[in-house]
């Protein structure tokens, strides 16, 4: 099954546009967990059992793992995922981006070593940097393209004067993942939920790719102008939020509380969808 099979059926089963991020970050655990980095697969797998029935996809962020010294835990919960949610794709947040052989390393890591179903990439060292992962057929591969921090206009919004039309560099991204990237129709792109205009320029340009749209909760975006930004066009959206779900609240609890939170905010999505 590929990852865009697993992410229209989740979306359905589950009813719903949320990804769950996992970043698990010690320092915010419950008491009984807290400032233990041993205990960051309990925490999340508690996470995932708590709102298996309720996202489109997992996101874990790779470098709260990695941090710690973490990856064998990354690896059990992927495991985890894969028996206690199968229906739910999950998407390893790793952000890379290296020429082409190193590429293929980052991806065996990604595909084979964690078992992602998609993963996100920086596209910002060219297509060569992007191929490898293209490889694994199936498997789906996000680029970075307006991300949701306020640092992303630095480079993102500035005009390309050599390209035809001059796009600023986030449209061409658009454009290059829409046409001539999309070889074997893997990607998808990163827009965030903090700029719903440019959610919009990003979906009018790629109208059918997958988007995966982080900055509800914590970074403050907009839920019902990013779901009426992204699917105006029909392609599907993934809406992911981290903190406001796993940290809301931190006491034992904390999984209902984590349930609740994705109950909420899935709602807050879907009231938006046409
Ligand atoms: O690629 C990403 O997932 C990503 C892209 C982006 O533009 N902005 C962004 O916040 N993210 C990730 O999405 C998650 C957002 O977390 P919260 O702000 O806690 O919901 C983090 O794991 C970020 O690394």
């Amino acid at each position: 099954m590929t990852f865009l099979d697993m992410l229209r059926d989740a979306t359905t089963q589950n009813q719903s546009l949320l990804c769950v991020g996992l970043d698990p970050e010690p320092s915010r655990f419950p008491a009984a967990l807290k400032n233990d980095p041993r205990k960051i697969y309990d925490f999340c797998a508690a996470i995932v059992d708590a709102t298996a029935d309720l996202a489109c996809a997992f996101k874990p962020q790779i470098a709260y793992f990695a941090a710690h010294g973490a990856e064998d835990q990354l690896e059990r919960l992927m495991q985890h995922m894969r028996c206690n949610a199968p229906h739910v794709p999950v998407i390893l947040d790793a952000k890379r981006g290296d020429i082409g052989s190193t590429a293929e390393q980052y991806a065996r890591e990604a595909f084979e070593r964690y078992g992602a179903d998609a993963v996100t990439l920086s596209p910002f060292m060219g297509f060569d940097s992007v191929e490898p992962y293209l490889a694994y057929h199936g498997k789906g591969a996000f680029l970075l393209c307006r991300t949701s921090n306020p640092g992303g206009d630095d480079l993102q919004a500035q005009r390309l004067a050599s390209v035809e039309g001059q796009p600023l560099l986030y449209e061409h991204v658009a454009r290059l993942a829409q046409g001539p990237w999309n070889k074997n129709g893997q990607l998808g792109l990163v827009v965030g939920a903090t700029y719903p205009q440019e959610i919009e320029r990003v979906r009018a340009i790629a109208p059918t790719l997958p988007l995966l749209i982080p900055g509800v909760g914590a970074q403050g975006g907009d839920a019902a102008a990013t779901v009426r930004a992204g699917l105006r066009e029909g392609g599907p959206i993934i809406v992911n939020s981290s903190r406001a779900i796993l940290y809301a609240s931190s006491d034992e609890y904390f999984a209902d509380a984590a349930r609740r939170a994705a109950l909420d905010t899935r709602a807050a999505l879907n009231a938006a969808r046409p």
